[in-house]
Order: C-alpha cells, then sequence, then structure tokens
C-alpha cells in the first residue's frame, strides 16, 4: 500500500474537474442555443436577418471559445468566481433574448432555453447573484415584448404577452429559489467534506506518530518499508534501512532519570531529522530503537549519511543539560538486495547493529 492519504481524494472534491465540466456544459447551451437560432432561421420562423444572425453567432463564439480555452487550462482558476457564470449566463441570455424577439412562432419555446442554464448556473453562482440575473433576464424579456407590442409589427396581444412574462418570471422564480437551496446545499457539503477531510488527516497522522517524539511509528515504518519493496523491484533502483541504538541507555536513565532521558530521545528525533533528505523516513520503533528508510540510497550511500549522523551525535553536548557530557548511537546499515525479503533485509541491518554494540558501541556496521 502507498503511505499516503489515499482516502482523502475520495472525500475532497477536484475543483479542477469540476470547473471544466462546468465550463464545457455552459459551452453546450452556447452549442444547443446556436443549433435552435439556425434552425428556427431556416423554418423561417426566425425573422432576424440572416447576415445579423450569422453576427450574432460570430459574436459568441469568439467569446466562448476564448472562454471554453481559459477554462480547460484552468487560467481563472484563481478568480473570484472562476466559472465567469454570471458574465456567461448575461452573454447567453442575450443571445436567446435577441433570438426570442425575432422569433414568430415558439417564442417561448426559445426562452425555455434559459432554464436549463439558470439550473446550470446555479451550482456557482451565489443566491444573491443568481437572483440578480434571474431579475435582469426577467426584466429584459419583459421589455422587450412592451417593445414588440409598440411597435405592433405582430399580432401580439397584451393580455397574451402578459401572460407569457408572468409564466417565465413564475418558472425563472422557481429555478432561482431551487437553484439558491441546491447551491446552498453544494456549500454545506462542501464544507463538512473539507472538514471531514482535515479529520481524517489529523487521526492518520496521529495514527502514524510516535507521541514522544513526533517520529513515525513502527506500523507507519513496515507500511513504507514494503512500499519501497515494491517500488524498488518495479523500477529497480537502490534503497537501504538502517538501526539505531543509544548506547548504555539504560545506565543513561538510572543515571540521570527517565525523564532525563526521555528529553535526550526527543532531541535526538530533532538532530536526526534536520539532517536527513527530504524524502528520507525516521521512526521510533519503541524504547532508544530508531529505523532509518533512506530511498535511493545504496549500503556505501547509507554508511555515509548514518556515519554523518553518529558523529553529529556523539559530539553534541548534553552537560548543559545536566546530563553526561554526550550519548552515543550504533548502527546497523543494510541496502537492499533485489529479491530479498523486508525480514532478510531487516535482519542484516539488525546483525549490522549487533556488530556495532558487540565491537564498542559508537559506529555503524553492515549486516
Ligand atoms: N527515557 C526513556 N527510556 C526508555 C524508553 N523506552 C525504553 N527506555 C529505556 O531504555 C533502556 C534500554 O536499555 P537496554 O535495552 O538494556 O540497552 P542499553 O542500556 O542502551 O544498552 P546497549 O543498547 O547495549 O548499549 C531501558 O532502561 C529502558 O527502560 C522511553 O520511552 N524513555
Amino acid at each position: 500500500m502507498k503511505p499516503d492519504w489515499q482516502p482523502l481524494g475520495r472525500l475532497t472534491v477536484n475543483e479542477r474537474r469540476l470547473l471544466r465540466v462546468h465550463g464545457r456544459s455552459v459551452v453546450a447551451v452556447a452549442l444547443f442555443y446556436s443549433a435552435v437560432a439556425t434552425v428556427l432561421w431556416k423554418l423561417g420562423h426566425n425573422r432576424v436577418d440572416g447576415e445579423v444572425l450569422a453576427w450574432a453567432l460570430v459574436l459568441l463564439w469568439s467569446l466562448m471559445v476564448p472562454y471554453l480555452a481559459m477554462i480547460e487550462r484552468g487560467l481563472t482558476r484563481a478568480w473570484q468566481e472562476p466559472t465567469l457564470s454570471f458574465p456567461a449566463g448575461i452573454m447567453l441570455a442575450a443571445m436567446l433574448l435577441l433570438t426570442a424577439v425575432h422569433t414568430t412562432d415558439g417564442r417561448l419555446a426559445v426562452m425555455l432555453l434559459y432554464f436549463p442554464l439558470l439550473l446550470l448556473l446555479s451550482f456557482r453562482l451565489e443566491p444573491r447573484a443568481l437572483g440578480l440575473l434571474s431579475a435582469v433576464v426577467s426584466a429584459a424579456y419583459g421589455l422587450a415584448l412592451l417593445g414588440l407590442y409598440q411597435h405592433r409589427d405582430e399580432q401580439l396581444e397584451l393580455a397574451s404577452a402578459l401572460l407569457q412574462w408572468l409564466a417565465f418570471v413564475a418558472v425563472s422564480a422557481c429555478f432561482t429559489i431551487t437553484g439558491g437551496g441546491v447551491n446552498a446545499l453544494r456549500r454545506t457539503l462542501g464544507r463538512h467534506n473539507r472538514e471531514l477531510a482535515r479529520m481524517v488527516r489529523q487521526s492518520r497522522e496521529l495514527a502514524i506518530r510516535d507521541d514522544l517524539t513526533g517520529l513515525f511509528n513502527r506500523r507507519h515504518i513496515v507500511e513504507v518499508l514494503d512500499y519501497q519493496k515494491s517500488l524498488a523491484d518495479r523500477h529497480h533502483y537502490p534503497f537501504a534501512v538502517c538501526y539505531l541504538d543509544m548506547d548504555h541507555f539504560k545506565a543513561i536513565n538510572d543515571h540521570y532519570g527517565h525523564q532525563w532521558g526521555d528529553q535526550v530521545l526527543r532531541a535526538f528525533a530533532e538532530h536526526a531529522a534536520a539532517l536527513l533528505r527530504e524524502g528520507d523516513y525516521l521512526a521510533r520503533l519503541g524504547g532508544e530503537e530508531f529505523l532509518m528508510v533512506l530511498p535511493q540510497s545504496n549500503e556505501a550511500g547509507a554508511l555515509r549519511v548514518v556515519e554523518r549522523l553518529r558523529q553529529q551525535w556523539a559530539n553534541a553536548a548534553f552537560d548543559h543539560m545536566g546530563g553526561p557530557a554526550t550519548v552515543t548511537l550504533s548502527a546497523g546499515v543494510a541496502g537492499y538486495q533485489p529479491g530479498e525479503t523486508v525480514e532478510a533485509l531487516l535482519a542484516r541491518a539488525d546483525h549490522g547493529l549487533y556488530l556495532a554494540k558487540s565491537h564498542g558501541r559508537n559506529q555503524v556496521r553492515t549486516g
């Protein structure tokens, strides 16, 4: 198993993917509108001049293409509303109105396209912005119908115009209220999911850490080892392990007290963590025993790193903390040999530690 935050991907939404889906949906509405407008014009229901319609479509797509490109490349991600839903909504609604005003039959059918657009935008727009968009479009549609009625260039009765407008406003209000609710629910769920992800991360962090030193614990380092072995077997790259053990820690504990011993263990954790490379792992197995995993290191490289750590630790002074002048450590290093089991690798490192201890301590040996 890969030792990372696998389950969190399912708790947190992929904002970039959502942004793309939204952008493509807006463009799909634009495409649908273009098709409807062209068909109405071909059938002769749309009284708009062919040239005007062509220019309107050119204008629409000269905005839609860069819009889609920006969304796909994530260029708007840092913006306050990265989907640009409000201007996109105004733009598409204006196109629908233009077509509807110039349509003899099926005006309401054209304006019906506005509702899926509204529902789509409700996923991104705050209820206030959604309400504003609906109010602007409803007012514009009302004015357009009034204009048509006053010009009397078609048989539009006042009652029928009023009814059309009221139907539009009523459906629009329903969609706006429902959409606002959906939006609020989406935001609440998003907030809860982020909180849940934070808590899972926090409890996982607690589960893989050693209380005293904050280093990884035994369980996690075993996961790391299994993962490193699988990577090494697949990609043929080296890694090494190292057992580290404080020398004569019992005597130190007995002499200076258990609490002082704890302080030394914490100091060692800080000391070693500062020396290790970013990808290296260090765990406290228990007591005064530690295990290090060094990815991308062969045995010789690991020996150098651990020898440097041993020397620096042996030179660290403790008398100012009311302890002995120095505390030394012994270490056993083993580089992974392709195909061997994790147990065999650890046994070799353990043997190295045994050799270091039995040859006088304060030294690093290979197994
Ligand atoms: N302060 C402190 N001491 C611990 C902790 N866990 C284990 N120890 C002590 O570490 C000591 C380990 O002693 P031993 O295993 O005999 O090893 P050692 O005295 O270091 O001797 P060598 O390893 O042979 O050099 C014991 O006295 C344990 O009580 C801990 O969390 N804090």
